[in-house]
């Protein structure tokens, strides 16, 4: 099948500067990819690149099999984007917003055919409200919507939820999984692990213009599905504690004990493994005072992958 976006050595440089360095990359239709990295990584720069905001870039950039540079008019309508920032003129209603992004592609829709594009984002009560009066839940539907107007095959979502409370955030998300339901390929970009993993099919991590790896959700997940558990005792444990608690990969540092496991595929949380370590401590009358757990941080999933990548590359210089 053709790939809705195929990315061939992309490299966009700013000065000595390689924003996207060398991405080679393909977006299968009826996907959600994640593009996940930290802040600079070059996420922005390689939408851009796509979308046709940026030029100037070398390697090879296709959307539905056409150049974008070569088809620029025809690439650029066949993207919709939804940018970090608001992106219309405070003086307008909700639908002329809507009729000028419209008016920008060539297309004509009807009165009722934005009203049920406004409908499916729960904002046609507002449809002529002053786009100022908007609450930001709305603000964020509304940038969605303009991003539909000419029926892109695909969407990019520039950190959707960046800067908003929980329950936006899960607003949000549920309107990006109705829009992947409509058959939409989406691609999103995030700085969280949680985002990827509650939207994605297929996630990319991209460091520094590099994208060092793309992998299924669930595979990614079950490999950096790290967690760990600390546990403060009101004693250093004795042998007979760190004895029994045998095989576990358990890390003392005076009156702290370390548990790092692997969530199982499927399970919430560790279970067994958390379970044996506070009952060892119990039976062997330890007082626990406190414990505390957690997973693997994003932060701690890129220096991992980032010293995987740094290792290859010695080796393969070697
Ligand atoms: N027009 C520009 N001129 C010079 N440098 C730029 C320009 N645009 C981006 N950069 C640089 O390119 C790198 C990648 O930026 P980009 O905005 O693509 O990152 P990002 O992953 O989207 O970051 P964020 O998550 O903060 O939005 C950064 O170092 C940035 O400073």
């Amino acid at each position: 099948m053709e790939a809705v976006v195929e990315l061939k050595g992309l490299t966009k440089r700013y000065g000595e500067l390689r924003a996207v360095d060398d991405v080679s990359l393909r977006i299968e239709p009826g996907e959600i990819f994640a593009l996940l990295g930290p802040n600079g990584a070059g996420k922005t720069t390689m939408i851009g690149c796509i979308t046709g905001l940026i030029t100037g870039f070398e390697g090879q950039v296709k959307v539905a099999g056409l150049d974008v540079v070569d088809h620029y008019r025809v690439t650029r309508r066949m993207v919709g984007l939804v940018p970090q920032e608001l992106n219309w003129d405070a003086f307008f209603s909700v639908r002329q917003v809507l009729e000028f992004q419209a008016g920008y592609f060539g297309v004509k829709p009807t009165r009722a055919e934005i009203d049920e594009l406004l409908d499916q984002f729960s904002l046609l009560e507002k449809a002529d409200a002053n786009t100022r009066w908007l609450s930001g839940g709305m603000k964020r539907r509304l940038m969605i919507c303009k991003a539909l107007m000419h029926d892109p095959v695909v969407l990019f979502l520039d950190e959707p939820t960046a800067g908003v409370d929980v329950e936006l955030r899960d607003e949000l998300w549920g309107y990006v999984e109705a829009l992947r339901a409509r058959g939409t390929t989406i691609v999103l970009t995030t700085h969280y692990l949680e985002e990827a993993e509650k939207l994605a099919d297929r996630v990319g991590i991209i460091n520094r213009g590099r994208l060092l790896r793309v992998d299924d959700r669930e595979a990614l997940m079950e490999e950096f599905g790290r967690r760990h558990v600390e546990v403060k005792l009101r004693e250093a444990p004795t042998a007979g504690v760190i004895e029994a608690l045998g095989q576990h990969a358990v890390e003392v540092e005076g009156r702290t004990l370390r548990l790092n496991y692997t969530r199982n595929a499927g399970e919430e949380e560790g279970g067994e493994e958390v379970d044996y370590l506070l009952k060892t401590l119990v039976g062997a009358g330890a007082t626990i005072l406190s414990v505390e757990g957690g997973r693997s941080s994003l932060e701690s999933i890129f220096r991992e992958v980032l010293h995987e990548d740094a290792d290859a590359s010695s080796k393969g210089a070697s």
